[in-house]
């Protein structure tokens, strides 16, 4: 992974163990917190110039320290600030009595805040410390600021977003703009987190790289610093079966418009050969609509072991369209039986919902050749357990369901995760609401396929494939359709 801040993504409690490796390196933590204050204090400055005032929210711990410093910045411009403390501003400690020690503004109670028109609030109330979901006084003055619709600045997160699963605990402010510290957390872009954060502005407080490398949890934002180097080289010389050949099984004559999504993007996104594996009932329907993509007759599992003796075959993709039962079971275990590697997606995943331990046994002997894209209720059905267990956040479920069916999975939704069987997890950011259309998951089975018949590692193709499908979708436009979606696909190299 690429060395700078900007992809990497650090849970509360890790940032925490950085600021303690920090001050134990002999770094002025009281320093960290007056920068912090101070980004923020210049943030709210140059985007509310016209506020008519400051309305600083603080809490009880070091998120509440910056709002001291951002208050005291704010009013040393000449600005009306107002500060409201939740519990006794008495019982601050260390750097945070500090802060409030060198703030000249008296502050009064959170329930005697009474938000007006004109104000623009900086809520420093919770930020990594959030333990529980917030205090009725709390969830009230975020209701009043909501009804008011005051914009909010919110400090590292907004109060009552939790930042390591993204979820709201009990209430949250919707903030207009953020301001967080090093690197940004997975509660800025996990659901419904990311909704609550408005833009984000991670500052440098000045905390040395290494020390946030040391700590590292192996979880950035997706992105091409995750895969370039994975991903083919071109070569204008290159024959097309260089280029890898893919599969696609097609449904019945009912159900084959999926298939031809998922081929039609898997040669977009440089597969050299790919094939539409069909049975015979649907053939004609293929055949109406295929060109640069070949056809092929695959009915029953004896058809299926003829087409595998092409050892060239080597990349398959199953689900869009198939239907759920017994002949999905079957054609996977004979993939995972002749080494193929093969995307499963919508009803290949869904076929295993019964039995999802046969499925991760066909796929347990080697490195991972198999990719799931599950969307929430597929998830559910293969992870139940994992699924229904709420002190998992979803960057934790992706990464145990890929050490569990030893495959790259792509937890899909607007804040796609895909995870490795070794750990490793990105966040998705890049999918417009745009993506979220019928043929989408299609499209992304389909790259992704198109990646792996390149040689592409299963995990790179998955987070890859991921990203090339919201660059589509942004330059696509609001309007896309799975088809419109598809001549949008960029080669990467
Ligand atoms: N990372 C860095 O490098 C730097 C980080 N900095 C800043 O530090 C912030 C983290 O500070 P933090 O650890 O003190 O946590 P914070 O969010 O202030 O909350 C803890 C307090 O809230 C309380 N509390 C929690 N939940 C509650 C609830 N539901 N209801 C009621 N109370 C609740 C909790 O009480 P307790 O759970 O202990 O009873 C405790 O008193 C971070 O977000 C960033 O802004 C900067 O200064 C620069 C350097
Ligand atoms: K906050």
């Amino acid at each position: 992974m690429a060395r700078g801040h900007c992809n990497w993504l650090l849970t509360p409690s890790a940032m925490g163990e950085v600021d303690a490796a920090a001050a134990a390196s002999g770094i002025d933590s009281y320093g960290l917190m007056e920068k912090a204050g101070q980004a923020v204090a210049a943030a709210v400055l140059r985007l509310f110039p016209g506020a008519e005032r400051f309305v600083v929210l603080c809490g009880p711990g070091n998120n509440g320290g910056d709002g001291y410093v951002a208050a005291r910045a704010l009013h040393e411009t000449g600005a009306p600030v107002a500060l409201f403390h939740f519990g006794d501003p008495a019982t601050l400690k260390g750097d945070a009595a500090t802060a409030r020690s060198r703030c000249p503004i008296e502050g009064a109670p959170l329930d005697t805040c009474r938000p007006a028109p004109g104000d623009v609030i900086v809520d420093a109330i919770f930020g990594a410390g959030l333990a529980r979901a917030v205090p009725p006084a709390v969830a009230d003055i975020v209701q009043r600021v909501d009804e008011a619709g005051l914009p909010v600045v919110a400090v590292d997160l907004p109060s009552g977003i939790d930042g390591r699963t993204g979820v709201v605990m009990g209430a949250a402010f919707r903030a207009r703009h953020t301001v967080t510290f090093m690197t940004r957390k997975p509660g800025h872009l996990l659901l419904p987190g990311r909704m609550h954060c408005g833009s984000v502005e991670t500052f440098d407080i000045g905390i040395p790289f290494r020390l946030v490398e040391a700590k590292g949890e192996r979880l950035f934002v997706n992105g091409p610093e995750a895969w370039d180097a994975a991903m083919p080289q071109t070569d204008a010389a290159a024959h097309k079966f260089r280029r890898g050949h893919l599969t696609v099984f097609s449904g019945g004559a009912a159900a084959t418009g999926a298939a031809r999504l998922a081929a039609a993007a898997g040669l977009r996104a440089g597969a050299g050969v790919v094939t539409v594996a069909s049975p015979k009932e649907a053939v004609a329907a293929n055949a109406a609509h295929l060109t640069a993509v070949m056809l092929k007759a695959v009915e029953t599992e004896s058809d299926l072991a003829d087409y595998l003796h092409d050892e060239r075959r080597s990349v398959f993709v199953l689900g869009p369209g198939f239907g759920v039962g017994a002949k999905a079971r079957a054609f996977v275990t004979a993939l995972a039986a002749a080494g193929r590697r093969l995307v499963l997606d919508a009803d290949g995943i869904t076929a295993f919902a019964e039995d999802p331990q046969a499925l991760f046994s066909a796929f347990a002997d080697s490195v991972p050749r198999l990719v799931l894209t599950p969307h929430e209720g597929e998830f559910a059905r293969l992870f139940p357990d994992l699924a229904a267990d709420p002190a998992l956040s979803k960057v934790d479920r992706a990464r145990q369901a890929a050490a569990r069916a030893n495959a790259a999975v792509i937890y899909k939704g607007a804040d796609s995760v895909i995870a490795a069987p070794d750990g490793r997890a990105l966040i998705n950011g890049n999918a417009p609401p745009s993506l979220a259309t019928a043929g989408s998951g299609d499209v992304l089975a389909g790259i992704v396929g198109g990646l792996l018949a390149q040689g592409v590692p299963a995990f790179e193709a998955a987070a890859a494939g991921v990203w090339l499908h919201g660059d589509a979708a942004q330059r696509a436009g609001a309007g896309l359709t799975a088809e419109t979606l598809i001549n949008h696909i960029d080669r990467w190299h």
